[in-house]
């Protein structure tokens, strides 16, 4: 079954429409880039799959069920985890200690001042399984704070994983990065990608790191969705030339 559907949406701010009649899916599995110039209306569909926004019209469905009005953390016990454009972790606690946050969270048991030692060695058990899989487990008792920020993004992305999403939505996740930073994050999201199977939502610049890892990429410009394909079908597009590629090149 399709994960995610994505009917029609739009979302107008005042008189701009920001987001204008975008339909998208994503099945499982799959990672799909949205690509698209300066104010194209990537980062606030991202907020409507996520529900930091809520639509003007159309409608989301997940799983075959319709979210389009939950709120964001009812949308993340569906299923749905992401990042942002800027990196959101705790700089002052070490990596083991950002993920464990992230992993009580998950189990709702960030509450509790107390709990079973049996339950903190799971917690235990999953913050390793989160570090070893990142391949953060050398800077685990380091502060994030100080970690580079390939090593920052990283952590965050494996708190959002740490929710057990279905679908994984990274809004441009190698943005202010050097070569050797966003090939670590590139090669951490092809191997979530490909070796786990998560199904993946990207929103990137960088059309390298687009072309190298998406199933299928959509393109925005002005709000509306000017073309939707595998990387050779955009590659080759002439109206994606124009309008978008011709000018990053
Ligand atoms: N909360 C808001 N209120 C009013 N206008 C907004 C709001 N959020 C976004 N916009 C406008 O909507 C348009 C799309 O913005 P959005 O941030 O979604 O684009 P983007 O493709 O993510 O851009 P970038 O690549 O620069 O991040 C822009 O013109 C922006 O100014």
């Amino acid at each position: 079954m399709t994960l995610l559907k994505v009917e029609n949406v739009s979302k107008r701010f005042g008189q701009l429409v920001a987001v204008d009649d975008v339909s998208m899916t994503v099945e499982p599995g799959e990672l799909r880039a949205v690509i698209g110039p300066n104010g194209a209306g990537k980062t606030t569909f991202f907020n409507l799959i996520s529900g930091f926004l809520t639509q003007s019209s159309g409608r989301i469905l997940f799983d075959g069920g319709d979210i389009s009005t939950l709120l964001p953390a009812r949308r993340v016990w569906r299923g749905i985890a992401r990042t942002f454009q800027i990196t959101e972790v705790f700089p002052e606690l070490s990596t083991r200690e950002n993920l464990r946050i992230a992993v009580e969270v998950a189990a709702g048991y960030r509450t509790r001042i107390w709990l079973p030692r049996q339950v903190n060695a799971e917690i235990e058990a999953r913050v390793g399984d989160l570090l070893a899989r990142s391949g953060l487990d050398d800077k685990a008792d380091r502060l994030v704070g100080e970690l580079s920020h390939g090593d920052q993004r990283a952590t965050e992305i494996m708190m959002a994983l740490a929710l057990r999403p279905r679908l994984l939505l990274l809004d441009e996740p190698t943005a202010g990065m050097g070569e050797q930073e966003t090939y670590d994050i590139t090669q951490l999201i092809r191997k979530l990608h490909k070796d786990e199977k998560l199904s993946i939502v990207l929103i990137e610049h960088d059309m390298r790191v687009v072309f190298h890892l998406a199933d299928r990429i959509m393109v925005l410009a002005e709000g509306k969705m000017l073309a939707e394909g595998t990387p050779g079908e955009i590659a080759g597009n002439e109206v994606v030339q124009a309008a978008y590629l011709g000018k990053v090149a």
